[in-house]
């Protein structure tokens, strides 16, 4: 479903003034920071930043870290050492109370949706309101504008029981963005949803981060949730950040071994049926595999290669940039042509490997 673009950003009055003198334009701000439970180091020396108004995904296999990470972000877990900074205000050292303040200004949405069952869903939206102590009629006003942005007006008296996931999920971002939050956090907000609901939860929260500017950082297992909405990627593993950078080049080339792993069920790898005739000796037809992004990927180039089949393969698009993994068969008999050819393809800024040959027709 597509999630209509007709948002009145002012009347939402998403992230409002800060409560402390952030740095530059950066909501959060982590250096150093581990966190151990025994001899286990949960998080274990993470720097990052998240700047105002972008999407930025964190990546990592259960129990890389990410919960705890979310966790000391918004104060409900200790750190050992280093800092954390919410709009300039450093809160490692802040008791509950000091810390109120900070987490009002942080929206959080959940796997599980969190919605209190006994309550409709314009009275779970109105909560947060309710705790700061809004006005009845700003509630109401404001519950009526979080519900058209989500898509629920027509819910507003209905309980969680009869909602479907995505629909939950609608009510979740809705209260999240109740008080106004300057950075929404989101914990595997989709790992729940089967791909189509998955789909239209990103999107919607992909138009609140273009419509109102709202920063984002998406806490996920899956690479397909970080292709579809991030900007930027953190690559956790063992606590510890192996990877990061703007999505599309992380795709189009993963250095740490947890990434590729990570974006192993996103690119296409040579089907079976080749891959067990491929001989290390050399053959009649050498078979490569070629990764191509940005420019090289624009760029005509098959044509350049004489007796070039193309064998299997996809191109995808990231954050607007082709990427795709392709594989050829290659004339091998004579060894110069071929080699040529792997030339050619390497000044034209993609990765070649030659995975083996094979004898007749690839
Ligand atoms: N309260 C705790 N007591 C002891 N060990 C903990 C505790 N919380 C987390 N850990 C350990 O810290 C490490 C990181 O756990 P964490 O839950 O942060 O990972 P995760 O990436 O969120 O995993 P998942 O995706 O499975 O939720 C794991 O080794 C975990 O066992």
């Amino acid at each position: 479903m597509k999630i209509e673009a007709d948002v009145n950003t002012q009347a939402l009055n998403i992230a409002p003034k800060a409560i402390g003198a952030a740095s530059g334009d950066t909501i959060v701000r982590l250096a150093d920071v581990r966190r151990a439970f025994g001899e286990t180091p949960a998080i274990d020396g993470v720097s990052l930043s998240v700047e105002r108004g972008e999407i930025l995904g964190i990546i990592g296999r259960s129990g890389a870290g990410k919960s705890t990470l979310i966790r000391c972000l918004n104060g409900l877990e200790s750190t050992d050492s280093g800092s954390i900074q919410v709009e300039g205000m450093e809160i490692t050292a802040l008791d509950e109370r000091r810390l109120q303040p900070v987490r009002r200004r942080i929206g959080m949405i959940f796997q599980h949706f969190n919605l209190l069952s006994a309550k409709t869903v314009e009275d779970n939206i109105a909560l947060p309101l309710k705790i700061a102590g809004e006005r009845r009629e700003e509630r109401k006003k404001r519950v009526a504008e979080l519900l058209e942005l989500v898509g629920l007006s027509d819910k507003a008296k209905h309980y969680p029981a009869q909602l479907s996931g995505g629909q939950k999920q609608r009510v979740g971002i809705a209260r999240a963005l109740a008080a106004k939050p300057s950075l929404l956090l989101s914990d595997e907000a989709t790992s729940a949803l089967d791909p189509e609901t998955t789909q239209s939860i990103l999107a919607l929260l992909k138009d609140i981060n273009r419509q109102l500017g709202l920063t984002i950082l998406l806490i996920t297992h899956e690479m397909e949730v970080i292709k579809r909405v991030a900007d930027r990627v953190i690559v956790l593993d063992r606590g510890r950040i192996v990877e990061e950078g703007p999505v599309w080049q992380v795709f189009a080339n993963p250095k740490a071994d947890t990434t590729k792993s990570l974006l192993q069920v996103l690119t296409p790898e040579l089907p079976p049926v080749l891959s067990h005739r491929l001989n290390p000796v050399i053959g009649d037809h050498a078979v490569v595999k070629v990764q191509l992004s940005g420019d090289a990927a624009r760029r005509p180039f098959l044509n350049e290669l004489p007796g070039v089949t193309l064998l299997h393969g996809s191109m995808d698009t990231v954050q607007g940039e082709p990427v795709g993994t392709l594989f050829l068969s290659l004339p091998a008999h004579d060894k110069a042509t071929l080699q040529k050819a792997v030339d050619y393809l390497t000044v034209h800024g993609t990765q070649v490997e030659v995975l083996g040959y094979v004898s007749g027709n690839a």
